[in-house]
This record gives C-alpha cells, structure tokens and sequence, in this order.
C-alpha cells in the first residue's frame, strides 16, 4: 500500500527556516556588492577620476535595464511562469556575470589600456571609459539583484505563508543588511591593501558563492514542489493555484491601495539606498574624517535595523500595526536627514551623528518590515511574483533617478570644488543640498503613509491587523 503524504517540507520548521537560510546567503552577499563601491568615492574620485556625478550615474547604472528594458517587469513575469527555484539560479547568473564586467571597467588592466579602453574612452569622454564599463556590468549585476529580490520574496511566501512569514522577511532583510555592514566595514579595507579592484574582486568572488547556495536551495524547493504535488493529486491540498496570466497585471495596476504602498515604497527608498551611496562622503565632509573612519561609522546604520527588522516582523506578525509603522518610520527618516542637512558645523559632532545614523537604522527597520509582508495581503498569490517585481520597478525608477540627482545636486550646489580636487587641493564637498533632497523624499512618503492608513481603514485589507492565522 502507498502511503499518503499528509505534509510537505513546509510543515517542518528545520526545513523551512533552512530553505530561508539559503535564499538569505546568496542575498547577503548580493548586498555587499550593491554597496562595494558605496565607501570609496573619496577613493575613486582621485584613481579613476570619477567626479561626484559620474559616481552617481554609476550607482544610478544598477537600475537602467531594470526601468528602461522593463526587465523587472518580465522577471516577475518569468518567476510566475518558471518558479522559484529556476528564476533564482537565472538571477544568481545574472549578478556573476555583471559583477565580472563591472569589476574589469575598474581593473588596473583595463584603465592602463586593456582590451576596449580606446573605444570606451573614444565618445562622451567627459564621462571614463571606466565607468562607462562599470555602469554596463552594475546594470547587468542589477538585474540580478532585483530578479532574485523578487525571487526571494515569493520563495519566503511559499514557505511561510499563514506561519512565521513577517519574521522570515524580517531576518532575510536582516542578514540582508549584515552585508551591508560587511562591506562598509571590508570594502575601504581591501581598498587600502589593494585598491579598489581588490574590493570589488572579493564582491565578485562571494556571488560565486551565492550563486552554488541558490543551486542548493533549488533542491529543497524541487522537494516541496512534488510533495506538495503529491497532496494535491490525493486531493489533501484543496487550494489549486489558478494558472498565472498576463491579463491579470491589469488588476495589480489598477488596485488604488497597491499603488499607494508602491509609492510609498519608492520615495522611502530613494531618500535610503542612494543615501548609503553619498553618507561616506558626507561624514567624512562634516566630520572631517577618512574614508575609514566615515565608513565605519555608517555601518551601525544597517547594523540598527539588522536587530530590529525581525523583532519588527515578529510583532507584525503577531500584533500587526504594519499601516501605522509606516507612518512612523517616515517622520523619522525626515528628522534625520534634517539633521545631517541643517544641524551647524560646530554642533555636528560624532555623537550626534551617530545618533541621527542608528535612528535612521532605526526607520529602515519600520519601512521594510511592514511594507513587504504588507503585499500579499493587497493582490492574489497567482500574482505576487509580478506584484513584487512591479513594485521593485516602480522603486527602481527612484534608486535609478536618486543617486544622478543628488550627484548633480552636489556638484552644482559646490561650483569649483571638483576641479580643485582634481588639482590635488585638500577641500570638501558641503552635502546641505542633497540632504534637504533626502529630506523632502521623506516629507512625501509620510504623507502617503497616512493616506495608505485611511484607504486601509475604509477597504479593510487588514494591513493593521496580524498575520499569524490562529
Ligand atoms: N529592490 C530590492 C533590492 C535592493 C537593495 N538595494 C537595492 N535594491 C529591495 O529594495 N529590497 C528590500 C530591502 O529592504 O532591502
């Protein structure tokens, strides 16, 4: 007699929270290279000669396929469409194989005339031959980042829906932004010992590694995947997925309270990730300090919401309140960057800003552990692959459009300065500008936040309410 499968893997904590490990590894390190080169403009403003606008077109590189190619847009399509397992090792390819290139416009073998230095040096030369490249290969790296985002969101939803799911989102965004410390703290490190290629050689060196643990996590997904199978063929498993058709994106895009959180989701995160790009810079500016220095006093910033993201998304999951954390979360980002912005040169001392750095870990830790969890409760879970990859897209504009912006807004807001750089003059940026910029992203996601709260109320989606099911 055939035994009947009465659970799958799901149902056992050591496999879910194992497969949570997995998908979270490969996305640790894929957040220490997002920020590799976040440490060291100071660095490469004099190697490479990349002025404060070029750093920030290469940091807005990232995003350009994802927005312009629509590629985000067809990922959460493909996800749907080909699964977890497989869309992971897609994007997992993806993130190596950008990573290389970027790491080969850097190299000491390209920048002393290595293969395609004439050309990419030939058009647009008030832009490097160097970054050009390395704008080419983050581009590449972002759509892998962004896929296995998407990618690894839905992954958590298939294991912990209906259990734990706010607090594994939590703790993924957790080792998540332990990455981000790694490489504030590694990054200027290996820099110094071997310059910047040694930097973001190691960056490229661990998604090769992040690479083989989404291919280990594919064999856990294939396992639930058949059992779950098995369960539904002896008709234990009443809930059949519809099929995932194209058509059913309209009722994501026209869903008032979808598009709402999707807003709010990009100005919380334009005044955030381009900050990271920009914040060394800033303090070691306002503070007077090194690269190193700056560096390492920044990393408490994910360190701060590295504790506080998984308690955040335990309490979401077993008192909700997710509506009302996004409200809270704004006003704190605004009063940070004010402070950065406004606080006078004699008054900003370390204290305070590493006080306004572990508040604003602190509002990083509100934002993303109510917003994420928040989606499946706004669309069907045939869609959530595309829900997840539209609102990345819709994000994506903002980390794309942020960072050229405030590279702008810095160099026009400080006329003279780059070239006294250039020239070897030992001056600084004032960042007053920018962080008003930071600011006013703030003042406008707080403003949705409430909205998004009100709408909540009237269409009852339940974002203030738990997500455990009891
Ligand atoms: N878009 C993703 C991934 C990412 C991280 N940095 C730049 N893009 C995202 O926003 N994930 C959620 C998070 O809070 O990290």
């Amino acid at each position: 007699m055939v035994e009947k499968i009465h659970t799958t893997l799901r149902d056992s904590s050591v496999a879910r929270w194992t497969a949570l490990i997995l998908l979270a590894s490969t996305m640790f390190v894929a957040y220490m290279f997002i920020d590799v080169l976040a440490p060291l403009s100071t660095m490469l403003e004099t190697s490479l000669k990349w002025t404060p606008d070029t750093f920030g077109a290469v940091a807005g590189s990232e995003y350009f396929l994802n927005v312009f190619a629509f590629f985000l847009i067809f990922a959460g399509i493909i996800l749907d469409r080909i699964g977890v397992r497989r869309a992971a090792l897609v994007s997992g390819f993806l993130m190596v194989i950008g990573a290389s290139i970027k790491l080969y416009g850097i190299s000491d073998y390209f920048n002393a005339g290595g293969f395609g230095y004439d050309f990419f040096n030939s058009f647009w030369t008030g832009f490097p031959g160097s970054a050009k490249v390395a704008c080419i290969g983050f581009a590449i790296f972002g759509c892998g980042v962004e896929m296995a985002g998407v990618t690894v969101s839905k992954g958590i939803v298939k294991w912990f829906a209906g259990k734990e799911l706010a607090l594994a989102m939590g703790l993924e965004m957790a080792i998540a932004r332990l990455g981000v410390f790694a490489v504030f703290r590694l990054s200027p490190f290996l820099a110094e010992k071997g310059g910047v290629t040694l930097s973001v050689g190691v960056g490229t060196l661990l998604l090769l590694i992040g690479l083989l643990t989404f291919g280990v996590y594919f064999f856990f997904d294939k396992k639930l995947d058949a059992q779950t199978e098995a369960l539904r063929a002896a008709g234990d498993e009443t809930s059949q997925e519809e099929e995932f058709r194209i058509s059913d994106l309209k009722t994501i895009f026209t869903s008032k309270t979808f598009m709402v959180v999707a807003g709010l989701c990009v100005l919380f995160y334009s005044a955030i990730f381009p900050f990271q790009k920009f914040a060394t810079g800033m303090l070691e500016s306002r503070l007077g300090m090194t690269t190193s220095e700056a560096s390492s006093l920044f990393s408490y910033f994910p360190i701060g919401a590295m504790i506080l993201t998984p308690l955040l998304g335990w309490f979401i999951d077993n008192k909700g309140k997710a509506a009302s954390m996004l409200m809270l979360g704004s006003l704190l980002m605004i009063v940070c960057h004010l402070i950065f912005a406004l606080t006078p040169t004699e008054s900003f001392t370390f204290a305070i800003a590493l006080t306004a750095i572990i508040v604003l870990g602190v509002s990083f830790s509100l934002v993303p552990a109510s917003l994420w969890p928040s989606v499946p409760k706004l669309v069907d879970n045939k869609v959530l692959g595309s829900a997840y990859s539209i609102i990345f897209w819709i994000q994506n504009i903002g980390l794309m459009l942020t960072p050229i912006l405030i590279g702008w807004a810095l160099k026009s807001s400080n006329p003279g300065i780059a070239e006294q750089i250039a020239a070897g003059e030992a001056v600084k940026y004032n960042y007053t500008v920018p962080m008003l910029i930071f600011a006013g992203f703030g003042v406008a996601a707080l403003l949705l936040a409430f909205y998004l709260k009100a709408l909540d109320k009237k269409k009852g989606f339940g974002l203030e309410l738990p997500n455990i099911v009891k």
